[in-house]
């Protein structure tokens, strides 16, 4: 096989406690994570020189900035790759809206290019390189939907029933250093004891967006007529949770006519990992 497509999928932080932060300025924290079957899309192709191409909806990432390009290139480096590969990128995602856009293009691209140029390395030394791109990149690695800890690489992998999402993207747009860097975001959630599904579970994120972001506080408030709503990450993006599509799709049809949104269904498995499995 020389050339097929993957999808980069969204993930939601179901929820997402801060427990402290490090001397190195990373927080310790608490996440619930799940998938969706909704994401970027992208193509890989092996080329005989070793330049990585990438081309697409790329315009508005220098190269060198781009996470795909960066996972290419460091994985090419680990291995001593002597290949390249050309990857065509279709962006779905809403940029820094909290889906993990960017990361779960870095994993779906380390997850490719492994398999395209043979390198062999398992999900654990993936994981290990995908860190040093972003906090984010090891859930979409280990592609099973986890409890993480640590800085969001520790996981322990979680079966959860399948529900669908409206996920709702407000025009404004949420820098996640901004709200990790920010005074006012609380940061002594104590640890989890126990069964997660046994507490109170929070977005610790959520009160200090609501403030800086009124837009943020303003799409929680409208979702509340449908379901309790729940903002992922750092923002902006925020969701409502159903049993049936139905329920998700009605939502998104009452979306006021200027915001943006989708629904998805959840999975245990990344759908990366399902059409990677496929392809022999
Ligand atoms: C908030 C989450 O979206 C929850 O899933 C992630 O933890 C963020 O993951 P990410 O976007 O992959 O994060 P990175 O690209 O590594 O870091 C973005 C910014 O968030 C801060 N950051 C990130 C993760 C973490 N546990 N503590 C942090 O303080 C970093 O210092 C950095 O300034
Ligand atoms: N391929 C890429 N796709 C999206 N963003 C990218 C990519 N490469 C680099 N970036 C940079 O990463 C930043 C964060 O992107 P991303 O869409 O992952 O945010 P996010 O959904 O808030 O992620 P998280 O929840 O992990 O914080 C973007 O603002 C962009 O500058």
């Amino acid at each position: 096989m020389t050339s097929f497509s993957l999808l980069a999928p969204a993930k939601l932080n179901l929820f997402l406690h801060i427990n402290g932060r490090r001397e190195d300025g990373y927080h310790e924290l608490e996440t619930l994570f799940t998938f969706l079957n909704y994401g970027d899309q992208l193509t890989f192709t092996l080329t005989e020189t070793t330049e990585i191409e990438v081309t697409g909806d790329t315009t508005d990432i220098p190269l060198k900035d781009n996470l795909i390009y960066k996972a290419a290139v460091l994985l090419q480096k680990h291995t001593n790759s002597l290949f390249g590969a050309k990857i065509n990128l279709t962006k779905i995602l809403p940029m820094g809206g909290g889906v993990g856009g960017g990361s779960s293009d870095a994993a779906s691209t380390l997850l490719a290019l492994n398999k395209l140029w043979q390198c062999q390395l398992s999900l654990s030394e993936l994981a290990a390189l995908g860190v040093q791109l972003g906090a984010d990149v090891p859930v979409f690695i280990n592609g099973k939907s986890a409890l993480a800890q640590g800085i969001g690489e520790k996981l322990v992998n979680v079966e959860l029933p399948s529900k669908w999402y409206c996920v709702v993207h407000p025009s404004e747009h949420v820098s996640t250093a901004k709200i990790f860097t920010h005074p006012d975001l609380k940061r002594n959630t104590p640890k989890l004891k126990g069964h997660w599904q046994q507490q109170t579970l929070a977005n610790d994120c959520e009160p200090l967006v609501k403030k800086l972001c009124p837009e943020v506080e303003k799409t929680l408030q409208w979702l509340l007529k449908y379901a309790p709503s729940k903002m992922t990450g750092t923002g902006s993006c925020c969701f409502v949770e159903f049993a049936t599509q139905k329920e998700a799709q009605h939502v998104l049809e009452n979306l006021p006519h200027n915001w943006d949104g989708f629904i998805a269904s959840s999975v245990n498995i990344s759908p990366a990992h399902t059409q990677l499995d496929a392809i022999h």
